[in-house]
């Protein structure tokens, strides 16, 4: 008899009847609150918030109960598949971990935690360029799971293709370029609290171990911490950059490249045409800029005009359920954020796995229940409310 994700559900009901309460919790909002009572409030601050008032990151969440699923009954669906095939890697689940720049701040094996799990899972890792360790030990923690890093473009180009060359060397499978952070968002939480965790000096890495950056900072003349961190506000974001660089960064590698933050049609189809391979729907879950469109509702768009290359998705997935509803809607691959870190702040590694078998668990007995044995069925079943 195979095994389905499902089973996670049977070994806690008996734990159950043997006594045993589970130790973490069971849902999302659950964890999250439990992750805040554990959190300090400045990384809970950065962690929680968003752009402005927070509207489009509500919105986000909400857009998903607004799309229903129909059950179809006698199916036959007594063994569910939701194995999915990613540039050429064949993946036992479609869903990964999005990338979040912050882990090594939650805890301090925040990004090594992370990529445990993505190795004891099976699911990949889109390793940020803002960890607390170097993008090689990371890749090593995840083992055999293929992972992907996530590239930040530097202002200065020379570093930028540094962190490309030095991916490619670890064994990342792929680059995820963001395209929406040039900039920092308006984040009144954070400011506030007058809070940046990069100015602190955390989750530089990446930089601090580059030849490149070692270079431009000996060439500052000081090299002690605080001129580093004045050297990486310097060249983090590259405002100026526009659809002429995509030949550039087309040129950095032959991995796969996605871009990320992209939710218009009309963007999908130059990202393609410009020589991308994959498009991530995303709008970094509300924390860069208010106002905007729920990210699910974004996402029928981007999928058609991508006329088959690879859709990954985030953006206000809370659930098995959230997750499904992004691949009816036709995601090759979705992306947890700020759940994955909650289990991490509440629970450490066991937190993380934790809440991702719980998600796959509720999609695939979802699956079950509705009449859908694999991830193709599921396309179409889809009703707006
Ligand atoms: C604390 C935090 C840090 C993040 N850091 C990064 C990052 O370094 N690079 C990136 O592309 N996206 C980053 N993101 C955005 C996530 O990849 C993802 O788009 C977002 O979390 C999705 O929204 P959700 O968590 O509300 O579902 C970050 C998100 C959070 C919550
Ligand atoms: O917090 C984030 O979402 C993020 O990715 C970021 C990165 C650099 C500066 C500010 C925010």
């Amino acid at each position: 008899m195979g095994m389905n994700y499902g089973d996670y559900q049977l070994g806690i009901y008996m734990n159950g009847a043997r006594g045993v309460l589970p130790d973490l919790p069971m849902d999302s909002a659950a964890m999250e609150e439990l992750a805040k009572s554990r959190m300090d409030p400045r990384i809970l601050g950065y962690v929680a918030g968003g752009a402005g008032n927070e509207y489009t990151q509500r919105a986000n969440v909400a857009a998903f109960e607004r799309l229903g699923i129909m059950p179809r009954m006698l199916v036959g669906a007594a063994q569910r598949s939701m194995g999915i095939n990613l540039f050429g890697h064949a993946l036992p689940s479609p869903l990964f971990f999005a990338p979040v720049g912050v882990l090594g701040a939650v805890t301090d094996d925040g990004d090594l935690a992370t990529a445990a799990s993505s190795a004891e899972l099976g699911m990949p890792m889109v390793a940020s360029t803002l960890s607390q360790a170097p993008l090689e030990q990371v890749r090593t923690a995840a083992g055999e799971t293929p992972g992907f890093f996530q590239l930040y473009p530097p202002a200065d180009r020379e570093l930028a293709e540094s962190l490309v060359h030095r991916a490619e060397a670890a064994g990342y499978s792929g680059i995820v370029i963001t395209l929406d952070t040039w900039v920092n968002g308006w984040r009144p939480r954070d400011l506030s609290a007058a809070y940046l965790p990069m100015l602190t000096g955390q989750c530089l890495a990446n930089y601090l171990s580059d030849d490149r950056f070692r270079k431009l900072l000996a060439e500052q003349g000081s090299t002690d911490p605080a001129a580093a961190v004045m050297l990486w506000a310097s060249l983090f974001g590259n405002p100026t950059m526009t659809w002429e660089d995509l030949e550039w960064f087309r040129s950095l590698t032959s991995l796969p490249i996605v871009l990320k933050g992209i939710c218009s049609p009309e963007d999908t189809r130059r990202a393609l045409d410009g020589g991308m391979d994959g498009i991530y729907c995303s709008n970094h879950g509300g924390r860069q800029a208010n106002g905007g469109i729920p990210a699910i509702d974004c996402l029928p768009g981007v999928v058609e005009a991508a006329g088959g290359a690879p859709v990954l998705f985030d953006s206000g997935v809370r659930s098995g359920v959230d997750a499904l509803r992004a691949l009816a809607l036709g995601a090759t691959a979705v992306g947890i954020g700020r759940p994955y870190v909650y289990g991490l702040a509440a629970g450490g590694q066991a937190g993380i796995t934790h809440v991702m078998r719980s998600l796959l668990a509720e999609a695939d007995l979802t699956m079950a229940v509705n009449g859908y044995p694999d991830l193709d069925s599921l396309r179409g079943s889809l009703h707006r409310l």
